[in-house]
């Protein structure tokens, strides 16, 4: 499918959040790791959460459903002896299934996205779980991989962060379940630290013990733990509406994004500073985010690394802005659907947007008077890269054609049906 993004000058309306993936994806796999029934409560609809879904319950996690909500039995400790998985490409999903692998005699997660999910690495991951004496079989850290477990060993574990924060969290997620403790210390840096505060949280509520340190670099996990069966509700998702509200930035606007908590441990929230410090006039109350758009926008200088999903979005809202802007410590961008540096920035330019990189920076020339756009644009398989690419088009002279729009489904298959319910001009056309 490919979106035709004509320009727009005007948006109005208010849209409901849409659910937030990541903690549906977490509170689908602590509800397949307890043994008792849980209740998901407003669970997203996305291919990556689908992913979690079809992979727990092949991995015996028993699922029932309605419109609101997801009923999940789980397996406990004990997952289905299967061969193989399917994660589709989502990356959170893959990194997370593959210590409970570990559990699994024989399983082999396959490749099903050799231009997305199959060249990003998951070696530091692998190297803990050979820690753990557990056999794994890769591509050169990458799809498809093979994990040969049955008995894992707790102890003293490293994990490097320096890549992603995935490889942490799923060690914690899994970790409670051996029967001896584990130490783990985090080597080097640790990317997305944020996000490792939503896996804390999550196994609190399910009643899981595991002593962190402040700085989040060490951890002790008593072993010999369950997971209890509980009820959760799941929040909005920051990461998509930061496109709806960069979207909101950079036109004339007066649009009300609902059910987003200004409590969320969700560090892409960080957006409505970040459009705030940018000068967009915006209130953010009761869980409603009020933008009022002027497009007017002012330059800034940003930790990315605070709200590592959103800064597509908040890049397309810099692309307009007076002066030049800087995102800074995002190296990690490079090890997602696509090279989000590399690849964002070259059809960014493509579109008309001044923009140069570093190896950990986005450097951009803010152009107030729009771009020019008229251009077609390669998605990259990346739904961000799709839904900031969207953002540009609207304020552009001549709009923008994506190809290959419908990846945006990995993470919110209604972004278009929400944008173009507050006025924007978008087609969507099949290839
Ligand atoms: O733990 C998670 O659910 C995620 C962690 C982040 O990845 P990195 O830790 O690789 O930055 C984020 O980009 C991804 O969308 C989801
Ligand atoms: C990077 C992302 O997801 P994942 O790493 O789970 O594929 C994302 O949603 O932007």
């Amino acid at each position: 499918m490919k979106a035709i993004v004509y320009p727009t000058s005007h948006l109005l309306g208010e849209i409901n959040a849409l659910s937030s993936k990541n903690y549906t994806t977490r509170y689908l796999l602590i509800g397949a790791l307890a043994e008792g029934t849980s209740t998901i409560y407003y669970p997203a609809h996305s291919e990556d959460s689908d992913a979690m879904r079809r992979c727990v319950r092949d991995l015996g996690a028993i699922i029932e459903e309605d419109d609101e909500k997801i009923v999940i039995t789980g397996f406990g400790k004990h997952p289905k002896h299967v061969s193989e998985l399917n994660v589709g490409n989502a990356g959170a999903v893959l990194r997370f299934l593959m210590s409970i692998a570990a559990f699994c005699p024989d399983l082999t997660f396959v490749n099903t996205y050799p231009e997305s999910l199959g060249k990003r690495p998951h070696d530091d991951l692998i190297d803990t779980l050979q820690q753990m004496g557990v056999e794994v079989e890769h591509n050169n850290g990458r799809l498809p991989i093979t994990i040969k477990g049955g008995k894992p060993r707790g102890g003293k574990l490293t994990v490097s962060g320096n890549v992603s924060s995935q490889f942490l969290s799923s060690l914690l997620f899994m970790t409670p379940l051996l029967e001896e403790d584990t130490e783990i210390e985090v080597l080097h840096d640790l990317k997305s630290k944020i996000i490792v505060g939503q896996t804390l949280e999550v196994m609190q509520q399910a009643g899981i013990v595991v002593h962190a340190s402040d700085d989040l670099m060490h951890y002790r996990i008593p072993g010999g733990q369950s997971y209890q069966a509980k009820e959760y509700v799941i929040q909005g998702d920051y990461p998509g509406s930061a496109a709806i509200l960069a979207a909101a930035a950079v036109t004339n606007s007066d649009v009300r994004v609902l059910r987003l908590e200004e409590n969320s441990k969700q560090g892409e929230k960080a957006c409505v500073d970040v459009l705030r410090a940018m000068g967009v006039n915006l209130t953010h109350d009761n869980g409603v985010v009020h933008v009022r758009g002027n497009q007017q926008l002012v330059a800034g200088e940003f930790d990315g690394d605070h709200f590592t999903d959103a800064v597509l979005a908040m890049v397309a809202a810099a692309v307009f802005a007076k002066g030049t802007s800087r995102f800074y410590n995002v190296e990690n961008l490079r090890y997602k659907e696509c090279d989000r540096i590399t690849d964002y920035l070259n059809e960014l330019r493509k579109a008309g947007a001044d923009v140069e990189e570093r190896q950990a920076e986005i450097i951009v020339h803010g152009k107030p008077e729009g771009v020019t756009g008229g251009v077609e644009i390669n998605a990259h398989f990346d739904h961000r890269v799709i839904m900031a690419l969207t953002v540009v088009g609207l304020r552009s002279e001549k709009g923008l054609t994506i190809r290959d729009a419908h990846h945006v489904a990995k993470s919110y298959p209604q972004y278009f049906d929400h944008l173009r319910s507050i006025g924007a001009k978008v087609e969507l056309v099949e290839e």
